[in-house]
């Protein structure tokens, strides 16, 4: 590691204090590797330590090659840092209602936090999740698709946009673009553009962040406010900022000391911060807030014309049986697509595909061509699949990546016609067989790019 920018060495000596070389020293070791696992995909559990405020999280001994691990394409787990993962504290201990919620992710991409949402929430809850920078957005959209969940939508729109959907949402989740101090052992870029002037003008965007999205948030609703930054200015101060032009609660989290997370508090407003030198994981501040007050309303706003049109009824039993729960299900045109969304949530939809940049939405199930109907692949990838109706192929390891890198594959013993290819009994993707060949659909932009080694890594789950 190169060394620290004075600026930050100081500030840190100072917030530090005794503790500031044993910071110092953690920042030298290598940053541990830890995934996720998908609850609706891999139920086993991997013998490795598990991290503690995670329930289906996990460190890894050291960093696998995860672009020859099917089971990563196809969203068995998610990759992500371990600090992150305390997100799941405040929402087992603060979401105590069992019915759907309605949630938004306000800084999504690339979608660790709206992966875990979605993995969270209560079962028939609904999250959007935003990310202002389109290339970005379309990651998070492909990252949920992977994931398997068909109660997301993916907007790309600045998060001021989310005002006009006043009092809607139970949940506000803002990881907040931040200056990255808590990266500095993994991203030598993050150390590179740290200034002071760069900590204020995070601070700023973050107040605009949340003051411009504040309305969204219900009476009652919860915002959970993070950053990957040690420093108070882009943490306690913002909350304390918001507490001055709002009325909130600070909801506190039990942690138990052994975890090694921070409790800070400022003007009763509590905050959890996690230091690489006392726990396994980088830097990372988290902190739930209560909103008081505001308007709720009674009814969702008025959609002039609905971007989304039913699928005519004759056409709806050629795609409804592919799902498992058919019957929560709404089928509409969607551009090409025929696309199922939950049909609780799709009077909100409408409402979104009319005044939001929407990337991506629900759950694709296919794309007609001709007199034929082509799956998509966010279906094969999907919890909701009803696999049943497919015949199935189960690709071994060097099959598997052939089909990722978008080879030509002929797995034995498949008829023709379209048959579901899965990895170690997870959902992968499409192949089309014919007579003695096969196109596989598994999309462009996915593809494995990489050359297969000719000895093929042992797996990261075993
Ligand atoms: C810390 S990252 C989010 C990480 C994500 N929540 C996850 O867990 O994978 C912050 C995100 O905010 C986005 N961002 C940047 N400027 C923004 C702005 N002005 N408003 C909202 N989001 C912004 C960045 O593109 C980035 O994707």
């Amino acid at each position: 590691m190169s060394t620290l920018p004075p600026a930050f060495a100081e500030r840190m000596l100072q917030q530090l204090g005794r503790q500031y070389d044993t910071f110092v020293q953690a920042l030298e070791q290598d940053t541990p590797v830890s995934l996720r696992l998908n609850p609706f995909k891999w139920q086993g559990a991997p013998p490795y330590e598990p991290i503690p405020w995670s329930e289906r999280g996990y460190y890894l001994p050291e960093r696998p090659l995860f672009a020859l691990d099917p089971l990563w394409h196809a969203g068995a787990y998610y990759v992500q840092e371990a600090s992150s993962q305390f997100l799941e504290q405040a929402l087992r201990q603060h979401l105590t209602i069992d019915e759907p919620l309605l949630a938004l992710d306000l800084c999504g991409a690339p979608g660790g936090k709206s992966t875990h949402l979605t993995s969270l929430l209560p079962e028939g809850s609904f999250l959007v999740s935003n990310e202002v920078i389109r290339s970005r957005a379309n990651i998070l959209a492909e990252n949920l698709q992977k994931w398997g969940t068909g109660h997301a939508l993916v907007t790309n729109n600045d998060p001021g946009q989310f005002a006009r959907l006043e009092g809607l949402f139970d949940l506000m989740v803002v990881d907040a673009p931040c200056s990255g101090e808590g990266l500095f052992r993994r991203d030598a870029a993050a150390q590179e553009e740290w200034s002071p002037a760069n900590v204020q003008l995070c601070m700023e965007r973050q107040r605009r962040i949340l003051l411009d999205a504040w309305p969204a948030l219900k009476p009652g609703g919860l915002l959970v406010y993070s950053t990957c930054t040690y420093n108070q200015q882009e943490n306690e101060e913002n909350l304390q900022w918001l507490s001055q032009q709002q009325r909130v609660k600070s909801l506190p989290l039990q942690i138990p000391e052994a975890w090694g997370i921070e409790e800070t508090e400022i003007s009763g407003l509590r905050g959890y911060r996690f230091y690489p030198h006392k726990l396994r994981g980088e830097g990372f501040f988290l902190a739930v807030l209560q909103k008081l007050e505001g308007y709720e309303p009674d009814r969702l706003p008025h959609v002039r014309k609905p971007r989304l049109s039913f699928l005519p009824k004759k056409l709806v039993p050629e795609v409804q049986p592919w799902l498992l729960d058919a019957q929560d299900w709404e089928i509409v045109q969607e551009g090409p697509l025929w696309t199922a969304y939950p049909t609780h949530w799709l009077p909100l939809v409408q409402v979104l595909h009319e005044q939001f940049r929407v990337v991506h939405g629900g759950l694709q199930l296919a794309e007609p061509k001709g007199k034929s109907l082509i799956p998509q692949p966010a279906l094969a990838l999907s919890r909701h699949l009803n696999p049943a109706q497919f015949p199935q192929a189960e690709l071994d390891l060097p099959t598997a990546l052939r089909f990722l890198r978008k080879d030509d594959i002929l797995p034995d013993g498949t008829p023709d016609g379209w048959v579901l290819c899965r990895y170690r009994g997870v959902g992968l993707g499409w192949l089309k067989m014919m007579k003695h060949r096969s196109n596989g659909y598994w999309p462009t932009h996915w593809r494995l790019r990489m050359e297969l080694p000719t000895e093929l890594p042992s797996p990261v789950l075993p």
